[in-house]
């Protein structure tokens, strides 16, 4: 299609139509005259509806093409590839070429400038191999493995933990636990979160030597650290943060700096209270003008804090982005999007109402812990950041902007008990989504657990009702499909390593096969745990069903023909849909490149090469469409569900002990305290990053492990809160929520053929706040 250019006075109205479509909070982004901004969002005030309204502005006001970009950076694939949708929709409208922007992740842009100069970052993909280095992930054991064995000294401290008396059963089980679970989890956790602010090994170290703790945890963080650096450098594997560490590489060379600074004209981040330290280097250099170095970046941050879900799991931390909004603020450089026409007016109330009632419940406990009223609470120490979300004006550009509820908008529930909970939601689902076959519904979960309990219990709507019952977390577990037959298969390899029995048992108890139960105690003595001699006593029940399980599995091994294991592990495993199509490809796969030698030999060094390269895709790739088609009902996590939204919203299973939970030291690692080793790192090192953040010049302060694991704890609850706000704040006509009285003690040792072993449940503690406010809220319903 040929582009007639418009005149300039045409074009001038368009620019100023465009401008004028946006809300008063969304224009701030348009109206950007280059320099820092922040802008603080509230959920669904059309973050990147803005952000791709205020790029093709800036495009057309400042000329941009492709030597002169603007870069707009985004945290997911799906992300990225719908503003840039919107982006090209908005040029089209101004009829401009396609260009003068990019939009990529993060780790993308990284990466670009990283292979683009392969001599300075130090990276070619033509010879490494990315890796997501998880806890179980042999790089990982394979560290902690050479740091027990190059630290032996350190290593007895943590064996002995708080007291030992020297029995060889209870060494052997401290040794599994600390090999296979502690220590893994340990490095995992410090890697992630020290080379994401910039901390080298050497560092980690220097910090050690501020801290009072018996088992110098950061000091054993800094060991495994050094080796996972090492074993990753000598094996051509690279991880995330070796990308932008890579990028950082090559912006220090001068004129490449400016080669690159050249090129992007300012950066615009969606999404960016998920950021860490590194990125905000990398994109605050990217976005300084070469010719004037000390001048503010050309940088506009769009974030949520109170969106902020993945601080305790990954190294995103919401604080940095609340600091870059007070420096905005105090330069008059800070926005606030406040104005949402997602969700009817009781929804954006009952969400406005959760946050405040938080912080208010947050001071009155940091009060009687004695933390006030010396040094009053500031903001940054909330859960929450205290912006209240509104509603639109009448004139709103959107359609159906805060429609209009759907029974009561907002009905809380308690029912009987979970069985109950489904038959609710499933009446109210059939009878809604009947009514209007155009509207969508979901129900959000804490855990997959209860998905996998709900899309077993909702199996038979599709058939009944013609309504698709959609359970998301079906494709992540089908991703993980390749290591679980690795480990099986390792397994009947080598079925006398406690390593490889306890990786099948884990499977096992995860997939639900197996009663849960101590599996350090089985594995400590595989041989006897497998072929008890009959001289010793009889085995519990559990431990016979997990004996009985594994002796089937390794007949396989010499029953079947190999190439049919992994098909025959798929079929015991109990596997379901999609996971047995998914296991089928891999069958294939794998037969096709070991055609003519097959041996399990073959097949396992065939399994690793996919494992360890993540060269495998699962069967059912993510779209976010999927999850939202008219007449589904989509059964997601909450944290999978932020960034989408649906007519009906269904939140069931609102228990204290899940939401926001307690916290949790494994009962096999209580030898070592009333912590876990893992977190008290994680503590230890975000103190001392935030207090070098904030003032470079002054030492590290940093807690000890019980006030560390303390404010581990803090941190926990706030984001549960925040997941949940994140979950409420995707309805738009109805929000529907429950605890039930009477629900499982633990939700993994769940299995739905045990409805009488139901325990009383306390609710969350917003609910009854939630009733009280809201009294029409409160359904009474006859029960079933
Ligand atoms: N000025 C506007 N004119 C028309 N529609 C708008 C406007 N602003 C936002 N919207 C619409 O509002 C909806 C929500 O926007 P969007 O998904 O970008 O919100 P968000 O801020 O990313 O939400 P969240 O963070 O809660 O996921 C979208 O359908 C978007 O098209």
């Amino acid at each position: 299609m040929s582009l007639i250019p418009p005149s300039i006075h045409q074009q001038e109205e368009q620019l100023k139509l465009l401008r004028d479509s946006l809300r008063i909070g969304q224009r701030s982004l348009a109206d950007w005259k280059g320099g820092r901004m922040a802008v603080s969002a509230v959920p669904g005030a059309g973050k990147s509806h803005s952000l791709s309204v205020a790029a093709a502005l800036a495009i057309a006001g400042y000329q941009l093409h492709a030597r002169k970009q603007l870069v707009i950076v985004t945290y997911t694939r799906s992300a990225a590839s719908s503003i840039k949708t919107k982006i090209r929709e908005r040029l089209k409208e101004l009829k401009l070429p396609q260009s003068g922007f990019t939009v990529q992740t993060l780790h993308g842009l990284a990466l670009q400038i990283a292979t683009r100069h392969p001599d300075l970052s130090a990276l070619n993909l033509d010879t490494s191999t990315i890796i997501i280095p998880t806890p179980s992930h042999r790089i990982i054991r394979a560290c902690v493995e050479q740091w027990i064995a190059s630290t032996p000294g350190r290593y007895q401290v943590l064996l002995e933990g708080l007291q030992f008396d020297g029995e060889e059963t209870e060494r052997l089980r401290r040794q599994s636990v600390l090999r296979t679970e502690v220590l893994p989890s340990l490095t995992y956790t410090v890697v992630r979160e020290a080379k994401s602010s910039a901390r080298s090994p050497q560092d980690v170290w220097e910090l050690s030597s501020y801290t009072q703790d018996p088992y110098q945890t950061l000091a054993v963080a800094a060991g495994l650290y050094e080796q996972y650096e090492r074993l990753m450098r000598s094996r051509d594997y690279i991880d995330y943060d070796d990308m932008i560490l890579a990028a950082l590489r090559v912006l220090e060379d001068p004129g490449i700096r400016q080669h690159w600074q050249n090129l992007v004209f300012g950066v615009f981040e969606d999404e960016a209270q998920d950021s860490s330290p590194l990125q905000e280097k990398l994109i605050t250099l990217l976005a300084t003008d070469p010719k004037n170095p000390h001048a503010p970046p050309n940088l506009i941050r769009v974030g949520d804090p109170n969106q902020a879900i993945n601080s305790t799991f990954t190294p995103a931390d919401p604080v940095y982005f609340n600091w870059f909004c007070s420096t905005c603020h105090t330069e008059g450089k800070l926005a606030t999007m406040d104005q949402a026409g997602r969700s009817s007016e009781i929804i954006i109330k009952a969400a406005n109402f959760v946050l405040h009632w938080i912080c208010q419940t947050w001071q009155k406990g940091a009060k009687t812990r004695g933390n006030t009223p010396q040094v009053s609470m500031n903001n940054s120490q909330l859960p929450f950041r205290l912006q209240d979300i509104n509603l639109v004006t009448a004139d709103d550009p959107q359609p159906d902007a805060n429609p209009q509820p759907v029974g009561q908008g907002l009905e809380i529930y308690t029912p009987k008990d979970i069985f109950e909970t489904v038959k609710l939601i499933e009446q109210r689902v059939v009878e809604l989504l009947e009514a209007n076959p155009k509207h969508n519904a979901a129900i959000l979960v804490r855990e997959n657990r209860q998905g996998r309990f709900l899309a077993e219990q909702l199996a038979h709507l599709p058939k009944q009702h013609q309504i698709r019952v959609y359970e998301v977390s079906e494709v992540d577990r089908s991703s993980q499909i390749p290591l679980e037959m690795l480990k099986l298969l390792l397994f009947l390899d080598r079925p006398h390593s406690p390593d490889n029995l306890k990786a099948a048992l884990e499977i096992l108890e995860q997939r639900g096969l197996i009663p849960a139960q101590d599996l350090n105690a089985l594995v400590t003595y595989p041989e006897q745990f497998l072929y008890p001699s009959p001289l010793e006593p009889p085995q519990k029940p559990p431990v016979e069903q997990a004996r009985r399980y594994c002796c089937n599995l390794l007949r396989s091994k010499i029953e079947l023909p190999h190439y049919y294991l992994i098909t025959f592990l798929g079929m015991t495993l109990k596997y379901s849909g999609s996971e047995l199509a998914t296991v089928q490809k891999l069958a294939d796969r794998i037969n096709q490149e070991i055609v003519g030698n097959s041996s399990l030999k073959t097949i396992l060094a065939a399994l690793s090469e996919i494992v360890n390269s993540e060269r495998f895709e699962a069967i059912e790739e993510d779209n976010d469409d999927q999850y939202t088609r008219a007449k589904q009902l989509t059964i997601i996590t909450m944290h999978k569900a932020k960034g989408l939204d649906w007519d009906y919203v269904f939140i069931p299973f609102l228990h204290d002990d899940v939401l926001p939970g307690k916290p949790w030291v494994p009962t096999a690692a209580k030898f070592l305290g009333d912590f876990t080793l893992a977190e008290v790192a994680r503590a230890q090192i975000r103190a001392a990053v935030h207090s070098q953040y904030q003032n470079p010049d002054i030492l590290p302060r940093i807690p000890d492990p019980l006030k560390a694991w303390e404010e581990a704890n803090k941190l926990k609850e706030a984001e549960e809160f925040r997941l949940l706000y994140v979950a409420m704040t995707r309805a738009k006509r109805l929000l529907w929520m429950s605890a039930a009285k009477q629900g499982p003690f633990r939700w993994s040792v769940f299995r739905t053929g045990q409805t009488n072993n139901l325990q009383d449940k306390t609710p969350c503690r917003v609910l009854p706040a939630l009733m009280h406010r809201f009294p029409a809220s409160f359904m009474n319903y006859d029960n079933f």
